[in-house]
Parts: C-alpha cells; structure tokens; sequence
C-alpha cells in the first residue's frame, strides 16, 4: 500500500490540504434522518467508541458493538464497557453483514488488519467510516468500490465527546467524504447526520477532507497538544527544584497549572490569557515567548514537513512492525520523569497565583499555539483547522494532565498521538537547555511582580497588546468562539 497523500497531484494535495468549510446550522436542519433506522455497527469500544456510542443511541440512532472474539470469551474492557451500558455485542461474523455503516474505533495502528478483517464481511452498498484520516492517507487502504467511505472526528479526547453532549453541547467536529468512495453520492448526508448524532453539529463542523483532518491533527497532538505540554512539565518542575521550590508545590503547580491558565485561552484565546498577568508579567511572558517562538521555529517546521511529505507515519510505522519498541520504552522513561513521581502537595494555589506564577507556562503555551497554528497555515491547512488543532485543542488536554498528570495524558490520547509527543518531546527539551540555564524562579514557581517596580512602559504595552490582538489565530478564534456561544442557547 502507497501513501495516498503522496499518490496525488501537487494540485490534488493543495486542494485537499486546503478544503475547510465552516458549516452553518441550517444543513444540519435534516438531524439523523439520514442513518435513522439504519445498523449502526461499531468496531471498538474504547476512547472514542463509547462515548461516541453513547451519544449516538441518546440522539436516538441504533447503535451495536463488534468486537474481536478474544474480547468478548476473556470479558474485557471492551466488553465490559459496551455490555454494562446495554448495548448488543456481537462478533464481525455476527454483526458486520447486516451492518449499514461499520465504524472503525480502534486504535490507528491495528486499521490494516481491521479493516480487512471486516470489509469482506460488509454488505454491498454500505458505510465505513473513522474518525481519523491515517489508514487511509497514510497507509493508502483501498476500500471496494461499492462502499462509501466517511469521516466524523470529534476533535477532543473521547471523554469529552461525552461530557459535552451531557451538558447539552457537543465538540467541534471534522467530517469528511473520501473521494475515491462515494458510489452513491450519499457520504456527506450520512457524515452530518452522525454528527448531529454525536452532538457536534453544536459546537461547529467543518466539511473537510481525511487528508487535511489528517496532516493538521497529528500536527496539533505532536507539538503544542501534548508534545509540548510534556517538555513544559518537566523542563519547569526540573527547574523549580533545582532554585529550591517545595517539591510538593512544583508538583501541584504544574499538574493543575495548564489546566488553569488554559482556562483562559478557552474563554479568550490568547489575548484572554495574557492578560490575566499583570502588566509587568505580560511583557515578560511576551518575550519569553518570543524568543521560545525563536528558538523552536525549526522544530516544528520539521514535524509539519515529516507529516507532509510522509516521514513521519513511516518511521512510526516501522516502530509498529518492530513490536512498539520506541513507544514503549519512551512511555516507561517518562513514568520515571520527577514530575511524574512528586504527588502534588496539598498547598491552596488559587486560580490567579496559576498565572502570577506560572509565567513561563504561558509563554509556553503562547509559543506553541501560535507556532502550531502558524505552520499548519503555511502549509495550506486552513485557519478554521489550525485552530481547532492549536488553541481550541490544548485546555481538553490540559485537563487529563489535572487528572493524573503526563500518564493520564497519554493513556487517553490514541497510540498516534502519544508516538509524537514523545517524539517531540525528545527533540525539544535538547533545544531549550540553554534558554532554561537563564531563567530563574521570577518566571516559574514565584511572582514575577514581587520586589519589583510595578511600572510599565507605555509604548512597550501597546506595541505587546497589538502583536497579540493582531495574530491571525485571534482574529479566527474570536469569529469561531463567537458562533460557539451563539449556538448555545438553541440546545
Ligand atoms: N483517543 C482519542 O481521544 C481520539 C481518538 N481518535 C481516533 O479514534 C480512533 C480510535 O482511537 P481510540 O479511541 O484512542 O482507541 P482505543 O485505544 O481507546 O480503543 C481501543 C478499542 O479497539 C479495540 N481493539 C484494539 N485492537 C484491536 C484489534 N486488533 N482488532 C479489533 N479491535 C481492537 C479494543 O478492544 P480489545 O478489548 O479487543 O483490545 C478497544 O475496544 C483512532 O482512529 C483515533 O485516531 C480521534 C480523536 C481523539
Ligand atoms: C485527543 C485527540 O484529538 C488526539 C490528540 O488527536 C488523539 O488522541 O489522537
Ligand atoms: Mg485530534
Ligand atoms: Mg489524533
């Protein structure tokens, strides 16, 4: 099988790198009246296959679980989760044939093999869906040609596919038609009525493509959403034990500190969060970030490029074939990281001492949302994309490092997402050695204001609030948050 990407034309790429757009409510007027009635099977009951379930059957769609053999005799958690929630559970043999749409949740690396263990077992005319792009832009699946082939991908972690759709809302969704696979001309209905089904017609969609869906969200989890976030957690708490800081309050200042700060960007972007910081800090934060901005450009210029032009997958998909051999025992030498074995102390931090202290973890986050964002725009990845994947993205990561720190993070994103932010992570943390001798506990773990003249100088303060208010991510994210909050009261 050929990298599909790399199969197409310049042309071709361009267009389906750059295809993005903003749906607005009324198409989805129709609900799920385009799968209503129909068997709606799902491979996989993990992250995203439960909750997604879930919401499907609560928006009133009929939902069923096919699970591999040895999941269903040995009673895994697979089992446990689609069988403790009602749902019928059958084998391929079982339920594939009468399946309308067959939709693959399990984890990217083992699609090959499902998919061919389940396509031969479809009925002609039917739906495969996913919710990521990889099998088939990276690995170049060809699926029959009777079968349409769609894409639905909830651009957040499956948790809070399903504690959003519970407060009445949904999350920003990606839907996709495979060109080679729309026989009947019907993949794009079926993909809004499965988003309706999830609830993400709520929170916005965006009509896509696998290959933009693909190339943005591996770009996103690699470097600012989890790649970074990592190198951030232990780079700071390193620092704040090596200048003396109380190990327990390092600990519980980084763990719940993303949570928080990013809070900010949820509610106002970048703008929002810098501004939480005293006028002193903010112009501190703004350089720092700058010269992080610097000094990290190159990195992830390179992962764009290694996601474009296929490196990447390749490379990962060669630790696949040997057994997980990188994975694994970069997932072990980040469970001995300090970070990860200091408990977070029980010291009260309140919700503004996060931002007082934590002024190199806005610059971080600053840098990294502002460089993912930029080099998937320059790569002709569309702004609406860039954002999701950047800055909308990072405060639902930042909640699973809350919960249990870097292991929660990387247990709840999928196998493809937790290979490149250690990837990232291993590249990072070498680039800012130097940079980290400079810093001091004035930026992390103290406030940066104490004992200092409080005083700002004007012109600079503007010069600041203009860069931040002028980049090309507040001016999309203001557009897109505002058309979040103007759906909300229809639910
Ligand atoms: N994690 C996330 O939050 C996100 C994931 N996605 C995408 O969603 C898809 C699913 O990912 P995710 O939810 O993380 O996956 P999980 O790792 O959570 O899901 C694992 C499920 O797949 C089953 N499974 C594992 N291996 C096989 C196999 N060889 N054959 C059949 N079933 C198997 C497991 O069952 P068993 O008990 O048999 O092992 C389990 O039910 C991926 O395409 C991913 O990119 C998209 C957005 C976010
Ligand atoms: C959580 C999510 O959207 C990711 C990061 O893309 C993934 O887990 O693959
Ligand atoms: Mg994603
Ligand atoms: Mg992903």
């Amino acid at each position: 099988m050929a990298n599909y990407f790399n199969t197409l034309s310049l042309r071709d790429q361009l267009t389906q790198l750059g295809k993005c757009r903003f749906m607005n409510s009324e198409e989805f007027s129709g609900g799920i009246d385009a799968l209503k009635g129909k068997k709606m099977v799902i491979v996989g009951c993990g992250a995203q296959g439960l909750n997604q379930g879930l919401n499907m059957r609560d928006s009133g769609l009929d939902v069923s679980y096919a699970l591999r053999e040895g999941a269903i005799k040995e009673k895994r958690q697979s089992f446990i989760n689609a069988s403790d929630n009602g749902f019928n559970v059958g084998t391929y043999e079982e339920l594939v044939p009468h399946a309308d749409v067959v939709i693959n949740l399990t984890p990217d690396k083992q699609h090959t093999q499902v998919v061919n263990a389940v396509m031969p077992l479809m009925k002609q005319g039917a739906t495969l869906s996913y919710s990521h792009g990889f099998n088939i832009v990276e690995e170049g699946t060809q699926v029959r040609e009777d079968l349409t082939v769609i894409m639905v991908a909830p651009k957040c972690p499956g948790s809070e596919v399903r504690e959003e759709y519970k407060r009445g809302f949904g999350v920003p969704t990606l839907i996709a038609v495979h060109p080679e696979n729309d026989p009947q001309g019907h993949g794009l209905e079926q993909a809004k009525a499965y988003a309706v089904g999830t609830g993400g017609d709520r929170a916005g969609v965006l009509e896509s493509s696998f290959v933009a869906e693909v190339k943005s969200d591996l770009m996103g989890e690699q470097t600012i959403l989890c790649g970074l976030l990592q190198t951030g957690s232990i780079l700071c708490f390193d620092k704040m034990i090596e200048k003396g800081i109380d190990a327990g309050y390092a600990s519980k200042l980084i763990q719940y500190g993303w949570e928080t700060i990013t809070e900010g960007l949820k509610y106002g972007g970048i703008t929002n969060m810098m501004d939480r910081l005293s006028n002193p800090s903010k112009v501190k934060a703004f350089e720092l970030s700058e010269e992080l901005k610097e000094i990290m450009r190159p990195l992830f210029q390179k992962h764009m490029d290694d996601i474009i032009s296929g490196h990447f997958s390749k490379t990962m998909m060669e630790d696949w074939a040997n057994d997980d051999k990188n994975l694994l025992s970069w997932r072990a030498a980040t469970g001995e990281t300090a970070f990860e074995k200091t408990p977070a102390g029980d010291v009260e931090i309140s919700e503004q001492e996060f931002y007082d202290n934590g002024v190199l973890m806005v610059a971080l986050v600053r840098a990294g949302v502002e460089l993912a964002f930029e080099a998937m725009t320059d790569s002709g990845i569309i702004e609406e994309s860039a954002y999701y994947e950047s800055l909308h993205e990072t405060p639902l990561i930042a909640n699973t490092i809350a919960r249990k720190k870097l292991f929660e993070m990387n247990r709840v994103i999928s196998d493809t997402a937790e290979y490149g932010c250690y990837l990232f992570d291993h590249a990072c943390k070498p680039l800012l050695t130097d940079f980290m001798k400079k810093i001091d506990t004035d930026v992390i773990g103290k406030k940066y204001d104490e004992g200092r003249n409080n005083g700002v100088d004007n012109a600079k303060l503007i010069e600041v609030n203009a860069a931040l208010r002028n980049h090309p991510i507040e001016v999309v994210g203001a557009r897109l948050r505002a058309s979040m909050t103007a759906m909300k009261p229809i639910v």
